[in-house]
């Protein structure tokens, strides 16, 4: 006899930007196994404007309101609010899916939390690629990690590491190496820009020993992240290169891979790790 079919997850969305948006239409138009019931954001008057063409209207509330309304959080908003935002969710046992992943290192505890209450946070592959080859190839033994990184002007100006360091990149003619370094590092330097690296790090042999490059090229128009892993049972490399959205510091496919995240929770058939 088969078992009754489970009520919807209830998903939050924290941050109606260029990824909540999307993610806030695509739960409008049905991701089966997932009902939207809550966006919290900074205008609400705006962010109700924003979503009142949705076919099943959800209330705009503060974050700090949003723990009730649902069993599940998607992080998508300014880093500092990763804690806010995930620390609720996961002290209570439920789900949270992280995009601002770079800031989980300097909140470690809240994985610690997730552990302790039965949570979860789960971090999306996001605008990277490959996380999954990279999380089979960990399982046996990783020698190394690279990412380069290169990114038009434009997706990478008002970065804190840029202005501590004095590197003006609003005028180069030629591409420019302007970080080297890891992902931990990077994740305090351009904390809006790179949290792919800290995805891929987490996914293999973690942010100290990942190395990772960021280049600014003025030709590009597009963010383009290479990795290459050299592992005991595979070595491989793979590029992406992504469209930027409405806001040009993040890939259109972001939003897209935590709509497939969401599809694989409830789905009978999962493919991929
Ligand atoms: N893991 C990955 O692969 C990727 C991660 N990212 C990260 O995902 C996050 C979201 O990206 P994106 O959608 O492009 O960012 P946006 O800047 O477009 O959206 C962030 C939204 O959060 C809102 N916000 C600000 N303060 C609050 C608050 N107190 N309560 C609720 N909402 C608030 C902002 O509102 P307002 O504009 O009014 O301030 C804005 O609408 C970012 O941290 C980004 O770095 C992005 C791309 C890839
Ligand atoms: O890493 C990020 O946060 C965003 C990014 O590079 C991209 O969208 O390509």
């Amino acid at each position: 006899m088969s078992q009754p079919r489970p009520r919807p997850l209830r998903v939050a969305i924290a941050g109606l930007g260029a990824v909540g948006q999307r993610l806030a239409e695509a739960l409008d138009a049905g991701i089966p196994g997932c009902e939207l019931s809550a966006v919290a954001a900074r205008d609400k008057a705006k962010a109700a404007r924003t979503l009142s063409t949705l076919r099943h209207p959800v209330p705009v509330v503060d974050i700090a309101e949003l723990p009730p309304l649902a069993d599940l959080v998607v992080e998508c908003a300014p880093a500092a609010l990763l804690p806010q935002i995930v620390g609720p969710f996961v002290e209570a046992g439920k789900k949270a899916v992280v995009l601002s992943a770079g800031a989980l290192l300097s909140h470690e505890g809240l994985v610690e939390a997730a552990r302790r209450h039965g949570g979860q946070i789960i971090v999306p592959t996001g605008a990277l690629l490959g996380l999954d080859a990279v999380s089979a190839a960990a399982e046996g033994e990783i020698h190394a990690v690279r990412m380069i990184t290169r990114k038009p002007v434009r997706g990478l100006v008002g970065a804190p590491y840029l202005e501590e360091h004095g590197i003006r990149i609003e005028d180069i003619r030629e591409p420019l190496r302007i970080f080297q370094g890891t992902p931990r590092e990077a994740a305090i330097g351009f904390p809006a820009n790179l949290n792919v690296a800290v995805a891929l790090s987490l996914a293999g042999i973690g942010p100290d020993r990942t190395s990772l490059e960021i280049w600014a090229d003025p030709a590009l128009t597009r963010n383009t992240h290479r990795i290459e892993v050299e592992a005991d049972s595979a070595s491989f490399s793979m590029t992406i290169e992504n469209i930027p959205s409405e806001n040009p510091k993040t890939g259109k496919i972001t939003a897209l891979s935590v709509i497939a995240c969401l599809r694989k929770l409830g789905a009978p058939l999962r493919v991929g790790t």
